[in-house]
């Protein structure tokens, strides 16, 4: 299979996650017989610094022409103080819109080997499996486009939270399609006692939950939901949530994982569409340039990639083999270590990388 991969580092660890990620994309070309051409560009911080600009009509151009977006992250303290419409944040966010990209899947799995890096009991976190599903191209994340920003020293600052009718429905048909295929329970987080976007964000999802009748749907609080997640996050199947709410929720799901390090996504549009695969960390700049960032996150985007927008199911499968193998003989990246007693093996970022590889040769040798 010939496919053509947008990559796009950006700053602070994004460039030294995504590189790992590209390594295993092409040890799996390699063992598999497919040719994956990638073609890099500079977003948020480093496009910046060199166009001025955190996002390049032609870099969204080249994104729309590709088979598929790999990214790493955006951002930093060297471009904090800059104005909204310059922030590196905000090229992410042209990305998603200028793409489509509306449905944000973040699988939340506890990987048996790493239980122990959760500082939450055993008990509450072993054997979690739940599917984040965020809403990624409209709410309070896009509500004040074209009309204007706060400038700093301003008397008052205004965002707007706006949802349409249409917007819901096509997340809702998202979150219940993946239930079918999962432990069939659908969980809507909203704040429908107080906000009126979340009124009808509640009515629209109870409206296509008709099409769903062997599905079934609770509704529950945001602010429950946060609590919920890590008192008892096993009554979680698929949890479907509007943009900020899911930015938030998957952020706190991380804990449950062992470290953000470990937690993937993928961005898609409509059936069929391109899909951007991106780590849902940011830029660490408080670990940046050490070696010593967990790849895992990205490498088991990269297997998202192959999966979703490829349908490369063996690869994937073998990708995602590889990390937990890994994981089981003990190997371990600094974030998933609680404790210096802690027997763990540690490896760097290009060390741990240079172990998934070795177990993805090792699975494809027996598996040919
Ligand atoms: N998708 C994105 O591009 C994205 C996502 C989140 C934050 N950001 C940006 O990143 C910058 C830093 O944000 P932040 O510090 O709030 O969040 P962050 O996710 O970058 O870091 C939070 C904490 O998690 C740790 N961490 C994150 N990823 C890790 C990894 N792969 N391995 C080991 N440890 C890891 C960091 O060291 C830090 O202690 C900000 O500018 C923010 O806007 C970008
Ligand atoms: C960097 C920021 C715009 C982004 C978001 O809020 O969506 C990030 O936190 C994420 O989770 O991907
Ligand atoms: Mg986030």
């Amino acid at each position: 299979m010939e496919k053509k991969i947008v990559v796009l580092p950006g700053d602070g660890i994004g460039k030294e996650v995504v590189d790992e990620g590209i390594k295993v994309l092409d040890t799996v070309a390699e063992l598999f017989g497919h040719q994956f051409k990638y073609e890099e560009d500079v977003i948020g911080g480093a496009a910046l610094d060199q166009f001025g600009i955190p996002l390049r009509e032609e870099t969204l151009e080249k994104c729309q022409q590709a088979d598929a977006v790999l990214l790493g992250a955006v951002g930093g303290p060297k471009w904090d103080t800059l104005p909204g419409h310059l922030r590196p944040e905000k090229a992410l966010l042209g990305l998603r819109k200028g793409l489509g990209l509306f449905a944000n899947l973040r699988p939340v799995e506890v990987f048996g080997p790493v239980v122990e890096s959760s500082t939450l009991k055993r008990e509450v976190v072993e054997g979690v499996d739940v599917l984040v599903v965020r809403e990624l191209t409209g709410g309070i994340y896009f509500g004040l486009k074209d009309r204007g920003e706060y400038d700093s020293g301003e008397a008052w600052a205004k965002d707007e939270c706006i949802y349409s009718v249409e917007e819901v429905r096509r997340i809702a048909k998202v979150a219940f399609e993946a239930a079918r295929g999962r432990r069939k329970k659908v969980t809507s987080v909203d704040k429908a006692n107080v906000l009126e976007t979340s009124r009808l964000w509640r009515e629209v999802i109870q409206e296509v939950h008709q099409e769903y009748p062997d599905i079934e749907l609770e509704h529950m609080l945001v602010d429950n939901a946060a609590m919920q997640l890590v008192r008892q996050p096993k009554q979680f199947d698929v949890l479907v949530t509007e943009n900020m709410f899911g930015d938030i929720l998957s952020d706190e799901a991380s804990v449950l994982a062992g470290s953000i390090g470990l937690m993937p996504s993928a961005s898609l549009a409509d059936a069929g569409g391109l899909g951007m695969y991106e780590p849902v960390h940011g830029t660490a700049p408080d670990i940046a340039g050490q070696g010593k960032a967990n790849p895992l996150a990205t490498i088991l985007s990269c297997a998202m990639l192959l999966r979703y927008s490829f349908g490369l199911e063996q690869e994937a499968d073998v990708i995602e083999t590889a990390v937990k193998s890994a994981l089981e003989q003990g190997w371990r990246t600094p974030d998933l270590v609680l404790s210096q007693d802690d027997p763990k093996s540690v490896l760097g970022t290009t060390e741990i990388t240079n172990k998934i590889i070795e177990y993805i040769r090792k699975s494809a040798l027996i598996q040919s």
